[in-house]
């Protein structure tokens, strides 16, 4: 035999020689759960491990996370039922918990890089991500006002990106076009260009009580079955201008991850949203898989896919696992 590709497996030191895929602590954006009040921390039943924290726990979290590499986190407020309306009016008022937590977060930690998330959703007292009519229809360009105001107001609070999670159409450039009028024109947005209707979002949803009061959100979200419909929704949120473009989720997307990554000079996030988390904690717990290894195995497949960046549920866990 001429050809032995077991040869460059036989030790430590040549696999790691010849490996073609690197993650480390840098690849991570941490989403984090936002509750409002001082002192407390509420876990997520079907996210174990993962906690709900007021800003004042929040800021001792993103505190350990920067000394173990962490440097980007993604804040979503856990908003009450009772502050919730048809046209997500909180989501823009400065006096508002999350807001406010923002603000103090920016300050304390001017290092860190947060993001927050642009949708209508946990704000809204339908929980979709537009604006719904009396027929039930989620309207497109109404919806794009409520946005904009959203996203100015998270910019004011000096966060560094903007993460557009709504899929209405025409979005990314009516947010840069008023985060430049407003001189925020150094806010980034992080384009969720392709986001299927997916399953794997329901831990997601209990944690912020934000699931949809009716009907589904498949008249935005991407349709699974669709991959080269992913190619037109990246090549009109770069032309708006989105700085990147995001998947979502990441696991059932690997192939559209990379269909993205070889089309497009842009950076390319994939969102390893909870369902892909709580599959694997709930199989750990079980002792019906190694948590860690697979884990690390699907972080890794998923930058393998193409993805620059990873928003993970695991970046804590597996940031801890790399330093060792
Ligand atoms: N638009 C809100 C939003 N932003 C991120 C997620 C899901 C994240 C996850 O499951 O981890 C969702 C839920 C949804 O679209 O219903
Ligand atoms: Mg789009």
């Amino acid at each position: 035999m001429l050809r032995r590709p077991r040869r460059n497996r036989k030790s430590i030191a040549i696999r790691e020689m010849v490996e073609e895929t690197t993650l480390t602590t840098k690849d991570f954006i941490f989403p984090l759960f936002l509750l409002e009040g001082k002192n407390k921390k509420i876990e997520v039943d079907s996210m174990p491990g993962i906690f709900r924290l007021t800003t004042d726990l929040m800021l001792k979290e993103i505190e350990e996370c920067l000394k173990l590499g962490i440097k980007a986190f993604d804040i979503f407020p856990v908003v009450d039922e009772k502050y919730k309306d048809k046209m997500a009016t909180q989501s823009a008022n400065e006096k508002f918990f999350y807001l406010k937590a923002l603000k103090e977060i920016k300050a304390q930690f001017p290092e860190a890089c947060i993001m927050t998330d642009v949708a209508m959703d946990p704000y809204s007292s339908d929980g979709h991500d537009g604006i719904v009519d009396e027929n039930g229809n989620i309207l497109n360009d109404e919806t794009l006002e409520v946005l904009a105001d959203m996203a100015l107001a998270q910019a004011a609070t000096g966060i560094d990106i903007i993460g557009p999670s709504d899929m209405m159409d025409g979005r990314v450039e009516v947010i840069r076009d008023v985060l430049d009028d407003n001189n925020f024109e150094n806010v980034s947005i992080m384009s969720y260009s392709a986001k299927y209707a997916s399953a794997f979002y329901g831990p997601f949803r209990d944690a912020l009580d934000s699931a949809p009061k009716s009907g589904d959100k498949k008249t935005y979200q991407m349709n699974p079955a669709n991959k080269h419909e992913a190619l037109i929704e990246a090549e009109l949120d770069a032309d708006e201008g989105a700085d990147f473009l995001m998947v979502k989720p990441a696991l059932a997307y690997l192939d559209v991850i990379h269909l993205l990554k070889e089309n497009h000079e842009l950076p390319i996030a994939a969102y390893n949203v909870s369902g892909e988390y709580s599959m694997i904690k709930a199989a750990a717990q079980k002792g019906w898989l190694n948590g860690e290894l697979a884990m690390m195995e699907s972080l890794l497949s998923i930058k393998r896919a193409g993805a620059d960046v990873i928003l993970s549920y695991f970046a804590k866990e597996a940031a801890l696992l790399l330093k060792k």
